[in-house]
């Protein structure tokens, strides 16, 4: 069960951006409370410290509703990390990260890494077999009174049928994510062969039956890690002035007006 800190100052943010409705959220409450339940639309933005060893991770929650779009630059302000989420069944969710979310990440520290993520891959053909054999977390929360009830139908058994069906629901391949991602290291000015590939960065996840959402988290957590170090280093070899600190150094300053 990850370990989640109270308070302490975070040493580096994750912040997860996307349309409303693919399931942000759901993502975070999957990983944070190891359950799938009720939600309803964010307003502004919401965050989640995690402690990974010794560090502390802030992973910020946005909103994904076009009224609060202009909050995200801020929210995407010195992030080492973002994910970059859309909906596998709905094709203008992936369209709407190029359109309108990216330029937020404008903001975000230059060696920044992105991660692509399809979420509800139980609602396509793949994520129905994994299903089938699924051993992942599924206690599924019912109650509550959000406006986004949980997809409350059972998830069915995997038929021929079903799957060609539940298939026909996958809209994004992962063919599309992997040369957006090739689009976004371009849009950053950055060279392909000195990132990350886009194999490890493009994930299919499903908040509903907890699908590689561990893997997700805890591989950016680890892929991070760099950044805090640097960030440290950084920090200890340009000691800010404590301008509060009023200890006599000897020689008398006094105020000059000119
Ligand atoms: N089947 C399925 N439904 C999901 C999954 N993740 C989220 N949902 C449902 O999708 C709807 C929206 O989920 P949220 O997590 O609130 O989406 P969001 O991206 O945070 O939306 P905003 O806060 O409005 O930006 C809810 O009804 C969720 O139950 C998933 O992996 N599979
Ligand atoms: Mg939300």
């Amino acid at each position: 069960m990850p370990e989640f800190s109270k308070m302490r100052k975070p040493d580096v943010k994750i912040v997860i951006l996307g349309d409303m409705n693919v399931g942000k959220t759901s993502l975070l409450h999957r990983y944070t409370e190891r359950k799938f339940k009720d939600t309803v639309s964010t307003v502004g933005g919401a965050f989640f410290l995690k402690q990974w060893g010794p560090y502390n991770i802030s992973i910020w929650d946005t909103a994904g509703r076009e009224q609060f779009h202009g909050l995200g630059s801020m929210y995407c302000r010195g992030a080492a990390a973002v994910i970059l989420t859309y909906d596998l069944t709905n094709w203008h969710s992936l369209a709407e990260l190029e359109e309108r979310f990216l330029s937020l990440t404008d903001t975000a520290n230059h060696d920044c890494i992105y991660a692509i993520v399809g979420n509800k891959a139980d609602l396509t053909g793949n994520q129905a077999q994994q299903v089938a054999g699924q051993d992942g977390p599924t206690e599924d929360q019912g109650e509550g009174g959000g406006v986004n009830p949980p997809s409350a139908c059972p998830t069915p058994p995997a038929s021929p049928v079903l799957l060609s069906r539940v298939t026909l629901n996958k809209q994004v391949s992962r063919e599309d994510a992997v040369s957006l991602y090739g689009r976004i290291l371009r849009y950053k000015g950055m060279d392909e062969s000195n990132c990350l590939p886009a194999d490890k960065m493009c994930f299919e996840t499903s908040a509903k039956t907890g699908y590689n959402v561990d893997a997700l988290f805890e591989t950016l957590f680890d892929m991070v890690l760099p950044s805090i170090l640097r960030n440290r280093t950084e920090r200890e070899q340009s000691p800010t002035v404590d301008l509060e600190d009023h200890k006599e150094t000897g020689k008398r300053t006094r105020a000059r007006c000119c």
